[in-house]
Order: C-alpha cells, then structure tokens, then sequence
C-alpha cells in the first residue's frame, strides 16, 4: 500500500482540492496512525460544502480536510500503546479534548473548549484523508460482527446514546422522537434499546416515516402544517393512547415548531432534550413548561462513555444499521457524496478513502 496521505480539503463552498498533504508521524507515545476505510456524510459536511462553514469559515488562506464520521484500520502505534496493534479495525471518536481544563476534569470533555474536532475551522482537520493520527483513546476497536462500513455509524449513533442517557431514560417509559432523519432514526433505536416502553416517531416527511417503521419498532405521526404546535400536541397524545403525553421526549429537528410541538406533548414532570440544532435563537412555552415542571436539556456531541456504549450497542444489533447506509462513493468523488446528499437522497451516504 502506497503511503501518500491524499486528503480532501474544502477551500470555499463548492470548492475542494485532493492534495497530497505530509504523512503524519507518531510524536506522543500514546497516538495512533489510522489509516482511514470510510467517511460518512452528515449534514454539517454538505452545510460546510455549501456555505464554506457555520461560523467560523474555511477560506483559500485555510483550507480544512473535511469529515468527521470514520472508521479505519490502526497503521502504526506509538510506543506506550498496549489496546491497539496495527491492522485492529477501529471506529474513530473524532474530538479530541485538553484532558485538563474544568470541563474535561468533571468528565464534560465534550464541552471542554480546547476541544479539537474533526473539519472545525480554522485549523483541525478531518478524517478525508489516507491517514490519520489521533490519541490510541479515541480509537475503538471493532469486534468482527461489525463492518468497517457499519463502524462509521458509531459516531451518530453516539449523538444519539447522549441524548437518551440526558434523559435517565427509564424503562417503560413513552417516548417522542421528532425528526426521522440518520439523528431521529438513531436516537429511537437507541430509546429501545434503553427500554422505552414505547416509541412515536414524527416527521413531516412520509417517506421517511415510512422507513422509520422499517428499522425500529414504532408508531408514526405527520404534524398538521396548518395546526398550532399545541393542537398538534394534542393530536399526537391521542395518536399515541397518552392522556398525560410522553415521558421523554427527543426533539431532532431543530425546527422551532418541532421543539414548541415537542414540549407541549410532554407529561408533567417530562423531560423534553433538544438534540436537533437550528435557528440560533428560538421561543419556548415557558408558562406550560414551568406548569408542568418540564426538565429541559440540551445536547451536544457525545461524551464520557457514549462510544462505548455506541459501539456494543450496533455490535449486538440493537440497531442493525445495515439499512441506514445508502450508498459508498470513491474517495476523489467525495463530492458526489454530498451532492446526494445534498438531494436528500439516501439516509447514509458514505465515502470510500482505502484504496482496494
Ligand atoms: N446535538 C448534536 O451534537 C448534534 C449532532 C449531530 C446532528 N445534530 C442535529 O440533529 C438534527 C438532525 O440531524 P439529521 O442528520 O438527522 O438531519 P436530517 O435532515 O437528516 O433529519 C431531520 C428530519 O427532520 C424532519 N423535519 C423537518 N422539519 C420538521 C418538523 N417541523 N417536524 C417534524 N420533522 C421535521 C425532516 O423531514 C428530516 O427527516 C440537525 O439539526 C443536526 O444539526 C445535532
Ligand atoms: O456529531 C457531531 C456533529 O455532527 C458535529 O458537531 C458537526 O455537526 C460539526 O462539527
């Protein structure tokens, strides 16, 4: 296998270059060199490749190699790494934090603000290159009853994990997942496997709740345009048999009617976690909230232990992702991956970075 380190770098919206960029080398003994098999497309990659970033923007100054959904093979470990040993197949966590700050300490790493995440702007880049160096830590080993294919949904599903574990999720418990995109799909598998008691998933789309049947056992609901986030509420309590309304519930939209829908069918004492990001600044029923005693929590990434959980979770099945991927692009047609994307075509649109 050749050791060229092409990589994929975003210079503006709509404008990627290959560039062959240096071979990374161990520095610290407790790193690893992947070399990366596959890049999952999210929504943020066609974001980025649209508009050139969210806030902070890549530019022709600094370009930045996108991607940050991975999975790969473990090429080269540094001297004090015992878990790991060259030709493991490992899912990667794709942020890596200070260790050291208060956040990191009281076990918050991923809001730890040294945080160095895969493709952020203006200078941490991404998994869409031949090779990869990251801490032997952020690197998990894969069991055979997963593909490398399969080990990119890791991440997501991690997203997903943190959201149900916010919530103390207890069993038997009823549950709303709004959205049924890759984050809703996998946030009510993950529900399951927590032991919901049961799951409503919305979406406006009917396809899309079409297959959320397909891959989770759960009932649908399509929101009334036309309604009020409250009469839909209504609408979705009856629709799901709850006089009182659903004990969690997982809002991954980030549409604002979504969320005021979302808490207005929540239980009394319900916890309601907004998962799903979108407009900055958004309103909320504060006085049916405070009523209720609402507990509301936001989400962001994954943190101690989501991985963990993530990856013994899809190595036992629970859920069979296999149907979630919808297409492998090569890696020089990455674009093409998020024009698919970009189209709404396909649920996991991955890209193929190992050579053959
Ligand atoms: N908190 C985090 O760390 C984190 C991580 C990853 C993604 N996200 C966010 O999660 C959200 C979902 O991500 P995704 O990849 O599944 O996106 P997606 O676009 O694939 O799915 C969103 C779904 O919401 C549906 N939808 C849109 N408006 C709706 C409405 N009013 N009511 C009900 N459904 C509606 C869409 O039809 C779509 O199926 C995004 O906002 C994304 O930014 C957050
Ligand atoms: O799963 C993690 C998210 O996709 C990331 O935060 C991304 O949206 C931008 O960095």
């Amino acid at each position: 296998m050749s050791e060229d380190n092409l990589s994929c770098l975003l210079y503006g919206p709509g404008r990627v270059k290959f560039e062959h960029r240096p071979v990374p080398e161990i520095a610290d003994a407790h790193d690893v060199i992947i070399r990366i098999a596959y890049v999952g497309v999210c929504g943020s990659d066609v974001h980025f490749w649209t508009h050139g970033g969210v806030s902070r923007k890549v530019s022709d100054e600094a370009p930045l190699v996108m991607g940050h959904e991975a999975s790969g093979i473990v090429h080269e470990v540094g001297s004090q790494v015992t878990a790991l040993k060259p030709g493991d197949r490992v899912a990667i966590e794709p942020g890596f934090p200070c260790r050291r700050c208060r956040l990191c300490k009281a076990g918050r790493y991923n809001l730890c603000r040294g945080m160095k995440f895969a493709a952020d702007p203006p200078s941490t880049h991404g998994t869409l290159t031949r090779l990869f160096k990251i801490p032997a830590d952020f690197a998990y080993k894969i069991p055979d009853s997963l593909s490398l294919q399969e080990a990119v949904m890791v991440e997501p599903f991690s997203v997903a994990v943190h959201g149900v574990r916010l919530a103390g999720l207890e069993p038997g418990q009823a549950v709303l997942v709004q959205g049924s995109g890759t984050i809703g799909l996998l946030s009510a598998a993950a529900a399951v496997a927590y032991g919901a008691g049961s799951v409503m998933v919305v979406d406006i789309n009917e396809k899309k709740l079409d297959f959320a049947k397909t891959f989770v056992e759960c009932k649908t609901f399509i929101p009334d345009a036309s309604s009020t986030p409250e009469a839909n509420a209504e609408k979705l309590k009856v629709a799901a048999g709850l006089e009182d309304g659903f004990d969690v519930v997982l809002e991954c939209t980030g549409v604002e009617s979504s969320a005021q829908t979302g808490l207005f069918s929540s239980a009394a004492g319900g916890v309601f976690v907004q998962i799903g990001m979108g407009r900055p600044k958004q309103s909320l029923p504060l006085l049916d909230m405070c009523e209720k005693e609402t507990t509301l929590k936001t989400a962001f990434r994954y943190g101690p232990g989501d991985y963990e959980i993530a990856l013994k979770l899809l190595a036992a099945g629970k859920p069979n992702v296999k149907s979630l991927i919808s297409s492998t692009s090569p890696f020089q047609e990455a674009t093409e991956a998020w024009e698919k994307t970009k189209r709404g075509e396909g649920i996991k649109n991955l890209i193929q970075v190992a050579e053959d």
